[in-house]
């Protein structure tokens, strides 16, 4: 079964402790935490204070997806509130590996995301060491934008990977433009994550949509 993460981006943030609970009331799996900084993407959103501030309204596991030019001065921050998955992107470092590890000696798990254009291939040499491979569906920075259809294909792709290095820890989370049009694809794909925002958080019934989006 598919677990589905709801991304906070699309939350009422002036009311943002209700929100959440009710994300977890209506079945959600983790939540989805978009960190901007207005430099790797041209949008800013919260911080590890705001984070913080929720940690005890909660007991679901934070997904935290940085899209943040220097990943490696956040780590501490995200151990120290309580995360379950540090995810930062292949684009915003050349030293993956070393970050990996790092994520990993703080007791997370440690991901990395991939932009639209950016190839699956460029983890072949750390898909081993990896907790999560999240492949983006649209360009990260903002919610509610189309799905690109190329992400089935990469989704396919970062299985293969984890398979090939028999790696079973690792998932394949897929983030943008899930919806119940596009959930069954990346399903079939075989992600074993779904990132939905404006899906989940627009939805008159959010328990139902949750359910609709798992299949
Ligand atoms: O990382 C993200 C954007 O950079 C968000 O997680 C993503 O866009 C979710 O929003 P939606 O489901 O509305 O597309
Ligand atoms: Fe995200």
């Amino acid at each position: 079964m598919v677990k589905i993460a709801p991304s906070m981006l699309s939350a009422d943030f002036a009311r943002l402790q209700e929100e959440i609970k009710n994300i977890e009331l209506s079945g959600a799996d983790l939540l989805h935490i978009d960190i901007m900084d207005g430099h790797f993407v041209p949008n800013l959103t919260f911080g590890a204070p705001v984070i913080k501030s929720l940690r005890k309204h909660t007991a679901l596991p934070f997904d935290v997806h940085l899209m943040v030019t220097n990943p490696a001065d956040y780590v501490k921050a995200f151990a120290d509130i309580g995360t379950e998955y540090f995810t930062f992107h292949a684009e915003a470092t050349p030293h993956m590996h070393r970050l990996v590890q790092e994520i990993k000696s703080y007791g997370m798990k440690a991901g990395v995301s991939l932009n639209p254009s950016t190839p699956v291939a460029m983890l072949e040499d750390i898909a081993a060491d990896l907790d999560m491979i999240l492949i983006m569906s649209v360009n990260p920075g903002f919610g509610g934008q189309s799905f690109i259809p190329h992400a089935v294909r990469k989704i396919k792709k970062a299985k293969a990977l984890f398979d090939y290095y028999e790696n079973s820890n690792g998932v394949v989370e897929v983030d943008g433009g899930v919806n119940l049009e596009t959930a069954p694809l990346v399903r079939e794909a075989g992600a074993d994550i779904l990132v939905a925002g404006s899906a989940v958080f627009g939805a008159p019934d959010r328990a139902e949509m949750i359910r609709s989006l798992r299949g």
